[in-house]
Parts: C-alpha cells; sequence; structure tokens
C-alpha cells in the first residue's frame, strides 16, 4: 500500500483547534514550493477544513477508472489534495457516522486515490486518538518511511494531551518524526517582536523529556491565519516572517536524508 510515496507524514494533535491543518497546509505549501510533488490527505471526518484553508471548497473529486482523482491546487500538479469534504455539500454539513462506516471511508481513501508518484503524503487526521487514528495506524504500520508530527501549543493542558499522542504513538509502533509547537507567542506584524502570551516552551521540555526531535515553534501571526481560505504558503507571500523561516527549517529536517529512517 502507498508505495508510489516516498514518505507518509501523519499529523496529530491531542486536542482540536491548536493549528494541526493549518501545519499541515503550510508544511505542504513549503514542500511544493521547494519542488516536491505532495498529496494532502484530509481524514478529519468531523471537521474537514483543508479545502477552505486551501481555497478549494467548491471543486469536486472524480471517480477515475482506477479510484479517485485528486484535486490539484496548481496546474503542474505539484499539490494534490483529497478530502470528505469534497463529497459534501457544504462546510457546515456534518459527517454522523458509526465507526464500521469512518473506518471503511478512511480505508478507501488510503486505498483508493490515484496520487500518482508523490515524495510526501501529508494525512491531517481529526484531534485526539478516535477510531479514524486506529484505522490509519493499522493500515499505515506496515508502509515504510511513515512517520508523525505532533503539533501542540505551549500551554500545559496542550502538552498534557500531546504526551498521550506520544503513548499512542509508541504504543501503535509509529515513528515519531517531532514536535512542533503552533501558537508560540504572538507575532506583531508590524514591527515583528514576539511576545509569549501563554507560558513558552512547553513543546521543546516534552520534546526533550520524551527524547523526541523538537522541530519547531510557530509564533501567532494574524498573517497567517489570513493566508487560510486562499491557499497561499507562507514561505512566498511573507518570505521575512518567522513563520517562514520555522516552516523552511522544518521542510530541512524532513528532506535531509541524514535525519530520516
Ligand atoms: N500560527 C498561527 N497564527 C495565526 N493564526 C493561526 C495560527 N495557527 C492557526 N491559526 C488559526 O487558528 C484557527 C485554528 O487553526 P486550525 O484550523 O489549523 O486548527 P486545527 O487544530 O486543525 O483545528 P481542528 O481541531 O478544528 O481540526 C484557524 O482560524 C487558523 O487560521
Ligand atoms: S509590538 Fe511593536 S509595532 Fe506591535 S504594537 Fe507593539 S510596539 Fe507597536
Amino acid at each position: 500500500m502507498l508505495d508510489y510515496v516516498k514518505q507518509v507524514i501523519l499529523v496529530l494533535s491531542g486536542k482540536g483547534g491548536v493549528g494541526k491543518s493549518t501545519v499541515s497546509t503550510q508544511l505542504a505549501l513549503t514542500l511544493k514550493e521547494r519542488g516536491y510533488k505532495v498529496g494532502l490527505l484530509d481524514i478529519d471526518l468531523c471537521g474537514p477544513s483543508v479545502p477552505y484553508i486551501l481555497n478549494l471548497e467548491n471543486q469536486n473529486v472524480h471517480q477515475g477508472p482506477d479510484g479517485w482523482i485528486p484535486v490539484y491546487l496548481d496546474k503542474e500538479q505539484r499539490l494534490g489534495v483529497m478530502s470528505i469534504g469534497f463529497l459534501l455539500n457544504s462546510r457546515n454539513d456534518a459527517v454522523v457516522w458509526r465507526g464500521p462506516k469512518k473506518t471503511s471511508m478512511i480505508k478507501q481513501f488510503l486505498e483508493d486515490v490515484c496520487w500518482q508518484e508523490l515524495d510526501f503524503l501529508i494525512i491531517d487526521t481529526p484531534p485526539g486518538t478516535s477510531d479514524e487514528h486506529i484505522t490509519v495506524m493499522e493500515n499505515l504500520r506496515q508502509v515504510p518511511h511513515c512517520g508523525a508530527i505532533l503539533v501542540t501549543t505551549p500551554q500545559e493542558v496542550a502538552i498534557e494531551d500531546v504526551r498521550k499522542e506520544v503513548t499512542f504513538c509508541r504504543k501503535t509502533g509509529i515513528r515519531i518524526i517531532g514536535i512542533i509547537e503552533n501558537m508560540s507567542g504572538y507575532e506583531c506584524p508590524n514591527c515583528s517582536e514576539c511576545t509569549n502570551i501563554f507560558s513558552s516552551g512547553g513543546g521543546k521540555s516534552l520534546a526533550d523529556i520524551s527524547k523526541i526531535p523538537f522541530m519547531g515553534s510557530v509564533p501567532i501571526d494574524p498573517r497567517v491565519g489570513k493566508l487560510a481560505g486562499q491557499g497561499l504558503a507562507a514561505v512566498k507571500e511573507l518570505p521575512d516572517s518567522t513563520t517562514s523561516r520555522i516552516f523552511t527549517e522544518i521542510v530541512n529536517q524532513l528532506t535531509d536524508p541524514t535525519t530520516s529512517d
């Protein structure tokens, strides 16, 4: 399964609203800007926000002879996207499915999308550890070059939840690539001064304690919030921002052969 994908990255968070979809999309956009072929699979069945963030909300996926054809962000087809959101009439439609139906939809997402050859497949998951995660983990355990990035915010309560994610990954045998701390201070768009609104450094200390690589701290930047809905990469639109620098560093870590399995 997924043998045409060089690297699969699951993006996980213990809590909702920590910016997991923002991190997944900026990661995908940064990799695309660097010339990689990328797939972004949104399996947040209850709150699929990737089509909105990438400004692809009114697009439809089509069934080809070999499965679903993803929606492409660019005409060069460097970033393909698949989301349950493409199958709903509106973003506000709730998917109220029981476990078995969710499980079979996720299996279809993993098996029946014609991605073509990909350098990276990024999988945006729902928050927490639910049926969806168990299905994904069971299906991906055998896939070489599969790992998870954990996203958290600096507050203690979010860190506690990410600790549970670490245990979950270790129990299910998924390699943890690293932790990203999002909303780590507020970067003023005028003078670039960064103010710690919450406590800071929680993600880094959890990474140190758990012996997991710490990949970077992304500040709250209102300009990044505004990129959501437009499908624009911070590395291209805000090249001088801290966010751009951090995503560049994160992608360097992912593409450096000495840091991968
Ligand atoms: N670094 C940031 N700077 C500014 N705004 C941000 C940042 N990260 C996320 N946001 C904003 O916070 C909100 C929540 O982000 P996002 O949807 O990515 O979170 P999530 O963890 O995926 O949520 P969910 O639990 O619903 O899946 C969005 O409005 C997003 O634009
Ligand atoms: S951080 Fe700098 S630019 Fe932003 S409000 Fe304060 S002084 Fe003004």
